[in-house]
């Protein structure tokens, strides 16, 4: 990729000191060169001239070039298989005379080809607007300081602030520091990249610079601050796709499946088709005749419209998941969420709220309680004593701020500054500063600082008690006085610790070390975290979030698990869990620790997890996390996973569902989630399985609606063709086609905005194997529903004809007198398939419930397409010019009345159904085995066997 060559001082506009020819610049050279060709500093730039050049660059953004692709996917409609089929269906029907028919299923597969395409468009335009609900933030230097900025508002000539978490969303070159990079999505390599401020080397390709960083990458460890030298189109992800990144790409397992079932039904249909000639031409039909009705009863059959209504389906569930706080990235997601057993959650901002509160400080000169987070109700704590150094070194060791606009960084180190701030006050130290930094790492649990004051240095060390404990060798005994940390020590400690984890605290302990020797500031964590000074332990309040225990007790009677995997320790973490109720059933809850999960072997871990009952993996390390996720996949679990932090990536992307924390989270976890929580709410992950479990469940009511003509449909041309023509046929070739085209479409669109049927979360997840087309679904649409059907068409077809004096073999061709009689005959049984439609769309809308559980209005857009679908029936009926097309006569009012009870007969035998197997069900429940149950993993705690049982609707 060649790089661009450097602009001309010249070529500057007066205004923003940029002109359009400036959009590309060298990034190689010296950065002195660089500042001066972007007109920029070590400061970045002033937030006017940020606003100017935003207008002169354009937004930070990658546009989809080539934009009007619609010619070609509207085309691509039309080479589906089964459109390819429906064509040849007719070409045949207009080879074989049959020129209006050939007209009508040319006019179905064009319809179905655009009401596909917008379907799909609608589907496409609903997951790309995810992208409103997760706006990029960087964060750069303007006017001087260090803001938060929108990614799409970052110009050439910024200072970006990079940290570890922190997706990359210009390309730049490294002013100071070093960080770490993951340039996969550029170079496809996943290997972590070291880069920092350092002279280019002209001979490597520009991805290879060591001093750059690019847009779509994300910096996986340290700190660096970038000068930006191109953004949007003009970076090389912008250069190397000129597609935005794009979501949804993939074909759901859902889509996979009923493409499946879709050409098997075609060959179904087609197999029909092939047998009725033989059999219509002997019934005495002509071969013209008999050839176009099995044309007409091949489209009839043919599922075209399916899968782009359940394209259409996953994409609405997309959209109301957005709205309910959760953004998925995948349609396929939106079916693996209905059928979740196992979340794996962490604690700390998923089940609590993240907002610490220091509640009590521990020194050796005895505990103090803090009341409230000014300080309030601590009395007689002399602060200049050893608290005051606790609280002090804890704050040195923080990289939280609070600034003008209030506190940010780590809830953590939040808490402990506000608490200094508040109880310490602002101390100006001069002469101290800061010159290390060594992160919070969670593998061990530690985070160190080092100031400098003149040439001593003086490290801080905070983290996990038990890590800090175990590189501590001494303990402050007073303010200025230390000594040997003892045996006894470490008990009373230990105790202390106890004591606090018991009311479900989070516990930091502090320590300091002083450098002396070091006159250079030591590279190597290592060489700082050992031989501490404990100070003393700080404990933290983060509540559990409001309605967490009613989230946890929606997952036990929706059969979901709860593992919860943190970093945090077993008691404390057993605390919480406690108060949000997980571990409430059989089996409680058991802790385990990262040291007891590292000394498992995958047998053993098998055997715990299959074992009932609620887990706490507790200081449990990112590794920890994967290893669960692979094992709980390996006992067929689908498992949603979550994690915000950086090393937390492999674990989301190994989850079926990775869910990540939109607010507290680091881009890096967002990135390789599958759900991204706006809210960052447990609840919402228990929304979001509900929701899938909705769509799931209206892609198999539409299926069935679909379905449920199919009988009413050919059992009355088996019925002409088995009696040998003495029966007449019941519906025309057209009346057929009006069927499928015209009064059916709109109501299966309709049920797939059915609101979730009572009880949808009081079953057991669905089996990760369960098809969606299953044998129970057939029975109902052809066995139950369709036969219903079938029988009330023939009997309005048969009562009209012998009412008008019709008996066997009486011809009713054109220009007999039973003809007009015949016309009406037909009219009633296509009414009739029609109004048994109506009555299988309502009966379709729940699967186990009754309708008066969900509400017979609850779904306006169903009652809605059933008045569109009346209206056409009646324009079919009672317009005249209409009559010929479709072979339809103006039925008389009593003809007319024959149907009217079908919807409702047809609708009250599925209620009757249901009710019978929801008694059936009911008593099954009862029993200790729930349906759907296979292994002691779905068993869940004993309340779902309870509410399961009081589920009935
Ligand atoms: N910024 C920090 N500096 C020092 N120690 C910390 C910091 N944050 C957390 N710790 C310590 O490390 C422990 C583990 O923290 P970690 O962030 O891995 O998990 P967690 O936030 O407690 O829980 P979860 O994994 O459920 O979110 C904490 O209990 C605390 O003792």
């Amino acid at each position: 990729m060649g790089r661009p060559s450097s602009v001309d001082e010249s070529e500057r506009s007066a205004d923003s000191g940029l002109d359009r020819r400036d959009l590309t610049v060298d990034p190689a050279g010296s950065l002195d060169v660089l500042y001066r060709n972007l007109r920029t500093s070590a400061h970045g730039l002033s937030g006017r001239e940020a606003a100017r050049r935003l207008v002169v660059h354009g937004a930070n953004e990658l546009v989809r070039r080539g934009g009007r692709r619609w010619p070609r996917e509207l085309l691509g409609q039309f080479t589906q298989p089964l459109a390819l089929l429906l064509m040849v269906a007719a070409v045949l029907a207009i080879v074989n005379h049959s020129v209006a028919l050939g007209v009508a299923i040319l006019a179905v597969v064009v319809l179905n080809a655009v009401f596909a395409f917008f379907q799909e468009i609608h589907a496409e335009h609903a997951v790309e607007a995810l992208a409103a609900y997760l706006p990029d933030q960087a964060r750069a230097l303007r006017d001087g300081s260090a803001q938060n900025v929108a990614a799409a508002e970052l110009v050439p000539g910024d200072i970006l602030i990079l940290q570890e978490g922190d997706r990359i969303s210009a390309d730049g070159r490294l002013t100071d520091g070093s960080i770490t990079v993951d340039l996969s999505t550029l170079t496809g390599e996943s290997q972590p990249l070291d880069r920092s401020v350092g002279p280019s080397d002209a001979d490597v390709p520009l991805l290879q610079a060591d001093n750059m960083v690019f847009s779509g990458s994300a910096c996986l460890a340290g700190e660096a601050r970038v000068l930006v030298t191109a953004t949007g189109m003009h970076t090389e992800i912008g250069r190397i796709a000129a597609l935005s990144e794009r979501v949804g790409g993939d074909r759901s397992p859902l889509e996979v499946q009923v493409r499946k079932v879709a050409r098997l039904i075609a060959l179904v249909s087609i197999a029909v088709a092939v047998a009725f000639l033989p059999l219509g031409i002997a019934a005495g039909l002509t071969t013209v005749a008999a050839v176009s009705f099995a044309i007409g009863l091949l489209v009839a059959n043919v599922p075209e419209g399916l899968l782009p209504t359940i394209t259409l389906a996953l994409a609405v569930g997309v959209q109301d998941l957005a709205r309910r706080g959760a953004v998925v990235k995948r349609l396929s997601a939106v079916e693996t969420l209905g059928s979740t057993t196992v979340i794996c959650t962490d604690k700390t901002g998923t089940l609590t709220q993240n907002r610490m509160q220091v509640t009590d400080l521990w020194t050796s000169h005895g505990s103090v309680a803090i009341n409230g987070s000014d300080g309030s109700g601590v009395s007689g704590v002399d602060w200049s004593g050893l608290v005051a150094v606790l609280v002090r070194a804890a704050v040195r060791c923080c990289t939280a701020e609070i600034g003008p606009d209030g506190p940010s960084g780590d809830p953590t180190e939040v808490a402990l500054v506000r608490l200094g701030a508040q109880l310490i006050g602002d101390e100006e130290e001069s002469g101290i500063r800061r010159s290390a930094i060594f992160r919070f790492d969670p593998r061990i649990r530690l985070m160190s600082t080092i100031d400098t004051d003149g040439d001593h240095l003086r490290a801080y060390t905070k983290g996990a008690p038990e890590a800090v404990l175990g590189l501590a060798s001494r303990i402050a005994s007073g303010p200025d006085a230390t000594r040997v940390l003892t045996d006894e020590d470490r008990q009373q400690i230990a105790a202390v610790l106890d004591m606090y984890a018991r009311r479900g605290l989070r516990l930091l302990a502090v320590a300091q070390r002083d450098l002396p020797g070091e006159r250079a500031i030591p590279v190597d964590r290592r060489v700082v975290e050992k031989d501490l000074c404990l100070l003393g332990i700080i404990a933290m309040l983060d509540p559990p979030r409001e309605r967490t225990s009613d989230a946890i007790a929606r997952a036990h009677d929706a059969g979901i698990r709860i593992l919860v995997v943190t970093g945090d320790n077993g008691v404390t973490a057993a605390e919480i869990a406690q108060q949000v109720g997980i571990g409430a059933g059989t089996g409680g809850c058991r802790t385990i620790t990262g040291s007891e999960l590292d000394a498992m072997s995958d047998a053993q871990l098998d055997a715990v997890l299959e074992a009932p009952g609620e887990i706490i993996f507790a200081r449990s390390s990112p590794e920890a996390k994967l290893r669960i996720a692979d094992a709980l996949q390996s006992l067929g679990q689908v498992v949603a996973m979550t994690g915000d932090g950086v090393n937390d990536a492999p674990a989301l992307r190994a989850a079926d569902i990775g869910v990540a924390m939109g607010r507290s989270g680091s881009e890096v976890a967002r990135q390789a989630a599958t759900m991204v929580l706006t809210d960052d709410r447990f609840g919402t992950i228990i929304d979001a399985v509900e929701e899938g479990r909705r769509v799931y469940d209206n892609v198999r009511k539409f299926i069935l609606y679909i379905f449920a003509h199919a009988i009413p449909e050919i059992v009355p041309f088996l019925l002409f063709a088995l009696s040998g023509g003495a029966i007449p046929l019941p519906l025309t070739v057209m009346q057929l086609l009006a069927i499928d085209l015209l009064t059916d479409t709109l109501p299966a669109l309709a049920l797939s905005r059915e609101p979730a049927e009572p009880g949808v979360m009081r079953r057991p997840p669905r089996p990760r194997s369960e098809g969606v087309i299953r044998p129970r679904l057939l029975a109902r649409a052809w066995g139950f529903l369709g036969v219903i059907s079938a029988g009330l068409v023939l009997a309005g077809f048969f009562v009209v004809l012998q009412r008008g004096g019709w008996s066997l073999h009486a011809p009713t061709g054109v220009g007999t007198p039973l003809h007009h009689l015949y016309q009406q005959a037909t009219t009633v049984a296509w009414l009739g398939i029609v109004s048994c439609q109506v009555g299988a769309a309502m009966a379709a809308r729940t699967e186990r419930a009754s309708l008066r559980s969900t509400g017979v209005f609850s779904n306006p857009l169903l009652l809605g397409a059933i008045a569109i679908e009346l209206v056409l029936a009646a324009a079919v009926v009672f317009v005249p010019f209409l009559h010929p097309v479709f072979g339809t006569a103006t039925p008389t009012a009593s003809q007319l009345a024959l149907v009217i009870p079908f919807p409702f007969v047809v609708w009250g035998a599925d209620e009757i159904r249901r009710w019978i197997g929801r008694r059936r069900t009911g008593r099954t429940w009862g029993l200790s085995t729930l349906p759907g149950q296979r292994g002691p993993l779905q068993s869940g705690p004993d309340r779902v066997t309870d509410d399961r049982r009081t589920a009935r609707v």
